[in-house]
């Protein structure tokens, strides 16, 4: 049977395109590089001393490894993102230091052109890739927000789409309110559709179910459940929705009665980061399941965080999910 990562990695060769990873230094980036170059899937240029990397002992034959602590393309891209950044305040000597930091020049190679996409963040903390992403690539036209979500695989499954799912946003915004959360679970809607290719069914998620509990709290879903539904009446949106509602057919059907989504949700719309991180990550460990992300969306160009806990694995579906948004971009 298709897995999702054996269906990304179909698409993403159908139409090969470039991925930069700026983390040279570290074995799971080098093992995914190595596997992504043998199945053909990218095209792949790697952030790092050419020396370093050849002495990990991958093969990474028909890989563009660039040095960005010499040379004219660490000149170019100072120069670049000065340009860029000039009215933040930055100066010239500034910008030629902060090239240094693989993340920021992986960023202006993405940037420039040099590469359609980025994978990072096996061994950078989330905000360390964030701040580039946004102070560089910025919103994409259109987009108010930048969020996340993770495309979760749970094994012997039978909630969602067969045990597959998004959750979001795990990574970025860190206390959404109402409006926020709206986008976020429109956002996620339209990548499901996008990325999966099957009917988004979202779930808003609380403490409290179709008005169970009210309190500040269950009121910001209900707030951001009404104006997603205003956004975009043309998506399966419901809520309030406690998680047991939103998946279990029996449980929805004295919680949520009638509900479009509840029993059947395929999309887990968190409502603050400390329950989408935590809620991820229990599954993740406690269920075994395959998880792929963050992915950002609303993002200008594809560009994804991993989270230091990744496996070589996990960077290879990053970065198949990273080229098949590059051949949407
Ligand atoms: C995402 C994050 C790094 C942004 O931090 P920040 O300090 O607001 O970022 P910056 O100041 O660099 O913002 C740069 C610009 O992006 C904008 N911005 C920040 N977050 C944004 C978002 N989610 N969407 C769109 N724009 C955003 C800022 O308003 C700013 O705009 P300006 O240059 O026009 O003033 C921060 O929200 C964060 O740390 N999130 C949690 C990350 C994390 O630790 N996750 C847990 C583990 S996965
Ligand atoms: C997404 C995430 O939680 O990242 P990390 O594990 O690196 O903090």
């Amino acid at each position: 049977m298709a897995t999702f990562l054996s269906t990304m990695i179909d698409r993403a060769k159908a139409d090969k395109k470039t991925i930069v990873l700026p983390e040279g230094n570290d074995e799971r980036i080098l093992e995914a590089a190595e596997k992504a170059l043998e199945q053909g899937l990218a095209n792949i240029v790697i952030v790092g001393k050419p020396e370093e990397v050849a002495e990990k002992g991958f093969n990474l034959d028909g890989a563009t490894i660039i040095d960005n602590t010499k040379g004219d393309l660490r000149k170019e891209m100072a120069e670049a993102f000065y340009e860029l950044r000039k009215s933040k305040g930055v100066t010239p000597e500034e910008a030629e230091a902060q090239m240094d930091d693989v993340m920021y020049f992986g960023t202006m190679l993405l940037k420039t052109g040099h590469a359609d996409g980025l994978v990072g963040g096996a061994c950078h903390a989330t905000k360390d890739v964030l701040h580039p992403a946004l102070r560089i690539i910025k919103t994409a036209p259109g987009s108010k927000l930048v969020s996340s979500f993770f495309v979760m695989e749970v094994p012997n499954c039978e909630f969602g789409d067969a045990g597959t799912f998004m959750f979001s946003d795990c990574a970025v915004c860190i206390q959404p309110n109402a409006e926020d959360l709206s986008e976020i679970a429109v956002a996620t809607a339209k990548s499901y559709q996008k990325l999966l290719g099957a009917e988004a069914r979202v779930a808003m998620l609380s403490h409290s179910s179709y008005g169970s509990v009210k309190d500040d709290d269950t009121q910001k879903v209900v707030e951001a459940l009404a104006l997603a539904k205003q956004k975009a009446p043309e998506f399966a949106i419901d809520g309030e929705l406690q998680a047991d509602a939103a998946l279990v057919p029996s449980v929805a059907a004295s919680k949520a009665p009638d509900s479009p989504v509840a029993g059947k949700a395929n999309v887990l719309v968190f409502p603050d980061l400390d329950a989408a991180n935590i809620g991820y990550k229990l599954v993740q460990r406690l269920a075994k399941a395959e998880a792929y992300g963050p992915i950002t969306q609303g993002l200008g160009a594809p560009m994804n965080d991993l989270s230091r806990g990744c496996s070589a694995e996990d960077v290879l579906g990053v970065i198949a999910i990273t080229a098949v948004q590059a051949q949407e971009a």
